[in-house]
């Protein structure tokens, strides 16, 4: 199982971090929070709303303080807002705190799944494909920095993407719990 004390997702808006991570922490048996959902749950109000009222650095503060107190806890599937990864001090808790996963996607892609979409308030604009582009631009980097794994998140279906993520983390932890192999003294020591 899962050697880190949470699995943590990462990556932008439409990358599937709420519905895949939810599968996922049904298949490893992990509890599943969601880092907008914890916000708006101890605030009582829409993410949309916040930034309404408090603009984006309101949101943040809010964020952040919901990372802290997420990462304290083990056992759980965190899934992050797209911008979490945003502020320093997020990346140093997940890094400390659990085995991260950049679920990485094309604007392409994230413009499909959105295109309906009315609540994601940084979306709120005339043109979407642009939006989408700065912000990837700005944080690409920032989820590379801090992640352990990327799982590309291009795929169709929400459940065939969630199944190969579990398989390819149930591989890794296998081989890293596999005992290391016995050197055969007859054989010259490897020297690659
Ligand atoms: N791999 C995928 N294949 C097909 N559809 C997907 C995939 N990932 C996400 N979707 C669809 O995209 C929409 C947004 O996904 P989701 O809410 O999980 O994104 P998110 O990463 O949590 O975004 P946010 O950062 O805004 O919270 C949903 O309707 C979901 O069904
Ligand atoms: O990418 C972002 O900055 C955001 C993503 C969502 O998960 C929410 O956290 C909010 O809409 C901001
Ligand atoms: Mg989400």
């Amino acid at each position: 199982m899962n050697p880190a004390s949470n699995l943590i997702l990462v990556g932008p808006m439409g990358a599937g971090k709420t519905t895949i991570g939810k599968r996922l922490a049904k298949h490893f048996a992990l509890r599943f929070v969601d880092s907008d959902q914890f916000i708006e749950q101890q605030t009582g109000a829409r993410v949309a709303t916040i930034f309404d009222l408090e603009g984006e650095a309101g949101f943040r503060q809010r964020e952040q303080q919901a990372i802290a107190e997420l990462c304290n806890g083990h056992g759980q599937l965190i899934a992050t807002g797209g911008g979490a990864v945003l502020n320093e001090e997020n990346r140093r808790l997940m890094h400390l705190h659990g085995f991260v996963i950049w679920l990485r996607t094309s604007v392409e892609r994230q413009l499909e799944r959105l295109a309906q979409d009315r609540t994601r308030p940084l979306l709120q604009a005339s043109n979407r494909r642009h939006r989408l582009e700065v912000m990837a631009a700005q944080r690409d980097p920032l989820y590379a920095v801090c992640c352990d794994l990327v799982f590309e998140s291009e795929q169709r279906k929400v459940a065939a993407a969630a199944e190969r993520l579990a398989r390819i983390l149930a591989q890794r932890w296998h081989r890293e719990t596999e005992p290391a192999p016995i050197p055969d003294p007859t054989q010259p020591p490897c020297t690659t």
